[in-house]
């Protein structure tokens, strides 16, 4: 037992004899192993130990370099800082006293806008002062003209006579009759001859126009006249003679050639037009027809109608037409328009309108109404246009009933014209106006500072020349009455009715007193060139200058 337990132990002896060998060997790689990495380790150190002071160096070479630079930049900074020290200073000086300004700034501006305030209104004073000065200027010069005009007119006279000739027409037919009988002196144009009953009449009126005249011709003379009621006068312009001598066709004119009316509202458009800068105008036109002392609104819706002519209610004495219409018209077509209405009107009443329109007398009356916009001027100035009636003597061709009547009525009214013309003309305190429709009816813009343009128109052929004789008679009596002082009116006839125009004794119209010189073919021109020297020296006659 005690042997098997040594044996045992013997084993157990030999085993850990074996595991401590075993143990040792273990240890001895272990240790080598150790050394091995310990080496390794020494290595990596000495390595490392090498990166390190080659970082080292070469972070130390960099800080040196950008301690360079910085010290370099410091340099400059300090460099920078001694000149912006003088800077700041004046900055903070400046900055000081625009602390100061901004300070004192709202009683420097109160004290500048009231010495502006001071200024401006100081300014606007002087302006209103000249302003003031202007306008009374600009008003003394507006009486001024209108004083020069006052007295221009009254130097001519506010009444012209012009005679135009239509030429020989077809409807004169041929033959004797048809031959022409009127003549114009070359070196006068205010001068015509007439051959009748084989004498020679001749006429001085203040333009004669032959018929190769032209419709701008014609109206170039009467333009001054036509825009003269922009200014606020009253004009009148009548067309006067037997029927077909060619009233409507200066009056009116043709649509390829038109006459009066129409370019007289054409030149009323284009001179408003030019001031517009500093006047609104409005114009306005009416159109009436007086046959048979009855008044027609030709524009109206009742064209039948007869209107009367009132006393304005306003006490003003001025007249005018209840229910006349009165069409504002702005261009050439509005005039087209109202033309044409008119004329619709005129034909819709009547069954043969050149009949009607030979016993009618028809008016275009062209309002123009103006504001100066800087003094507040109104201005209202009138244009009447008027085609009168046939002028020829029905009466005495032995004319019954409704001729007759109609040829009574013509001669009253136009003799009515021709009376208030000669009242006018002479100053007469009473001036007939109520003694026919037409006269009472343009009685203001025949009165006053208004001006009036007779057209006496002729036909040249010798079938008309009784006619002719009496219009031109008409014509020139109408010229000629004297301007003179009061006490002279006394010299002058008085003329009671068309039928003095009937009156064609070649001997009658020769009177000196009526201003006629008659002539036999042959002494033509020696007498009519004296004629006006004639007129001027006689006692009694003054002829209106053109
Ligand atoms: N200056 C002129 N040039 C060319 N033709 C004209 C001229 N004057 C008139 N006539 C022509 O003569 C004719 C008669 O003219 P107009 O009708 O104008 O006469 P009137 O006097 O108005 O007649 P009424 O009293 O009948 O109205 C028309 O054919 C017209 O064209």
């Amino acid at each position: 037992m005690q042997r098997q337990v040594l044996k045992e132990m013997e084993q157990q002896l030999q085993s850990s004899q074996k595991t401590a060998a075993q143990l040792r060997a273990q240890i001895m790689m272990y240790e080598a192993e150790l050394e091995r990495a310990h080496g390794q380790m020494l290595e990596e150190m000495q390595a490392m130990e090498e990166e390190k002071n080659h970082a080292i160096e070469e972070a130390f070479s960099r800080a040196q370099v950008e301690m360079k630079a910085v010290h370099e930049n410091l340099a400059g900074v300090r460099t920078n800082l001694l000149t912006l020290q003088p800077a700041l200073r004046t900055l903070t000086h400046d900055y000081n006293s625009l602390k100061r300004q901004v300070r004192d700034f709202p009683l420097l501006l109160q004290e500048t806008l009231r010495s502006a305030r001071a200024e401006i209104g100081q300014a606007i004073e002087e302006v209103h002062s000249t302003n003031r000065e202007l306008l009374r200027k600009y008003r003394r010069e507006l009486q001024l003209r209108k004083k020069c005009h006052n007295e221009l007119v009254r130097l001519k006279g506010n009444i012209r006579v012009f005679g135009r000739v239509r030429p020989i027409t077809k409807e004169d037919g041929e033959g004797p009759e048809a031959t022409n009988a009127v003549t114009f002196d070359a070196d006068d144009d205010a001068v015509l001859h007439l051959l009748h009953k084989g004498k020679q009449v001749s006429f001085e009126l203040d333009k004669v126009f032959p018929p190769q005249a032209s419709q701008e011709e014609v109206f170039q003379e009467v333009q001054a006249l036509v825009t003269s009621c922009i200014d606020g006068y009253n004009v009148c312009i009548f067309a006067y003679g037997q029927t077909g001598a060619g009233k409507t066709y200066t009056m009116e004119g043709t649509a390829a050639n038109p006459g009066i009316n129409q370019r007289a509202l054409q030149l009323l458009f284009s001179e408003v037009r030019s001031k517009a800068a500093d006047w609104d105008y409005a114009i306005s036109v009416s159109a009436a027809e007086i046959y048979n002392e009855a008044l027609r609104d030709l524009l109206g819706k009742e064209p039948q109608e007869k209107l009367e002519i009132k006393l304005c209610p306003d006490g003003s004495g001025q007249l005018y037409v209840p229910g006349l219409t009165e069409f504002r018209v702005q261009s050439v077509e509005d005039i087209n328009k109202v033309f044409e209405f008119g004329y619709v009107n005129r034909a819709t009443e009547c069954t043969n309108l050149n009949e009607h329109s030979s016993r009618s007398h028809a008016l275009l009356i062209i309002t123009v109404r103006g504001l100066d916009r800087s003094t507040g001027l109104r201005t209202t100035g009138k244009l009447n246009l008027v085609d009168l009636a046939g002028s020829e003597r029905v009466g005495r061709s032995g004319a019954e009933g409704s001729r007759l009547r109609e040829a009574q009525h013509i001669n009253k009214s136009l003799s009515a014209l021709g009376d208030v013309i000669y009242a006018l003309r002479s100053r007469q305190g009473h001036v007939p106006f109520r003694n026919s429709k037409l006269t009472y009816l343009l009685q203001d813009s025949l009165s006053g500072d208004s001006k009036t343009l007779m057209m006496v128109q002729v036909s040249p052929a010798e079938k008309n020349t009784s006619e002719t004789l009496c219009s031109l008679k008409f014509a020139e009596r109408v010229r000629s009455v004297e301007l003179g002082p009061v006490s002279r009116k006394a010299e002058l006839v008085s003329w009671p009715s068309q039928e003095h125009l009937e009156g064609d004794s070649p001997g009658t119209a020769a009177s000196p007193g009526r201003g006629h010189t008659s002539s036999s073919p042959g002494q033509l021109s020696g007498r009519s060139a004296s004629i006006r020297r004639k007129l001027q020296t006689s006692g009694k006659l003054r002829p209106v200058p053109v």
